[in-house]
């Protein structure tokens, strides 16, 4: 059978050259481009990837996503920073490819994917909920894409089981104290050199806490998800967001890298 022809873009990067190692060291993959910012997009259709897998900056994914669209490349995409608008504008691009596919990830990592639907489980049963990521020094955005997405996701389940608005009685505080407000949902952000990756989602009740926490201790965490999902992809097309959707069904030993 041949291998599937997979490029990465960002490769030069913490997790770009982490993912381009995995591609090269899978048996059934073909690593065939390994870009970054001053290689040409023109590299991936010169060497027949099928598909892209985008890990560099949110400055930069919207570009080299329309490009890959574009050409009929399938996408993997790590890159965070994504918004409504963002997601809607990659949705009417696909819309004119039909056949290719796109799998927008907020986190890789099988503890992070779990961390979040637990959260989403648990969301409905808490009056309090706050969310606070820690992450190395050299991120550019906050809050991380898992901690936006993990408020979400706790906003729609407490939406969905009609709970109020959480409570905050905070009237004298500097700017920034209580967090950002995703969907009122408090997520704060940490930035400390020495870490990687660390989510910690908080939830309070009547005389009780529960608190879920997920490390990603080394890129190696995120791997088995990138490859999972460059292999999965050009069966789905259109926008999937989520690696927990190409995840069902899948037995544990076929994420290895
Ligand atoms: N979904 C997930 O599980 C994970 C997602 N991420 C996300 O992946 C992204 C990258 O993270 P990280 O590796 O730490 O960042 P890095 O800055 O280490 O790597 C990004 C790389 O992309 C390059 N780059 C920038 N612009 C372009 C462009 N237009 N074309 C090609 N390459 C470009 C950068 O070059 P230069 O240095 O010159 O700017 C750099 O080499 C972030 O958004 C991060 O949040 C990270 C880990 C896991
Ligand atoms: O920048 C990182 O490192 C990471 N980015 C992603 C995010 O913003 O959630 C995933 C993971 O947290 C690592």
């Amino acid at each position: 059978m041949s291998k599937l022809r997979v490029a990465v873009i960002g490769a030069q990067g913490r997790i770009g050259s982490a993912a381009a190692a995995a591609v090269e060291a899978a048996d059934d993959l073909d690593l065939v481009a390994a870009i970054d910012r001053e290689d040409p997009l023109e590299a991936l259709t010169e060497a027949g990837a099928q598909v892209a897998v985008e890990l560099t900056h949110p400055d930069a994914v919207m570009g080299n996503l329309e490009f890959c669209v574009g050409h009929g490349i399938h996408a993997v995409v790590g890159t965070t920073g994504w918004t409504a608008e963002r997601l809607d504008r990659l949705r009417g691009w696909l819309a004119a490819a039909p056949g290719t596919g796109v799998l927008v990830a907020p986190n890789f990592s099988i503890g992070a994917v779990l961390t979040m639907q637990f959260a989403r489980q648990a969301a409905r049963w808490f009056e309090s909920a706050e969310v606070i990521e820690l992450h190395h020094d050299n991120k550019a955005d906050a809050p991380s894409g898992t901690a936006t997405r993990t408020a979400q996701l706790i906003a729609a389940a407490r939406a969905e089981a009609g709970l109020a608005p959480q409570h905050d009685p905070t009237t004298h505080g500097l700017e920034g104290a209580r967090g950002a407000d995703v969907e009122g949902v408090p997520v704060h952000s940490v930035r400390l050199r020495g870490l990687l990756a660390h989510q910690e989602v908080l939830f309070g009740g009547t005389g009780e806490t529960l608190t879920i926490r997920h490390d990603s201790l080394h890129h190696s965490s995120f791997m088995p998800g990138i490859l999972l999902a460059a292999r999965t992809v050009p069966g789905v097309p259109g926008l999937t967001y989520g690696l927990e959707n190409f995840l069902e069904g899948t037995e544990p030993g076929h994420q290895e890298d």
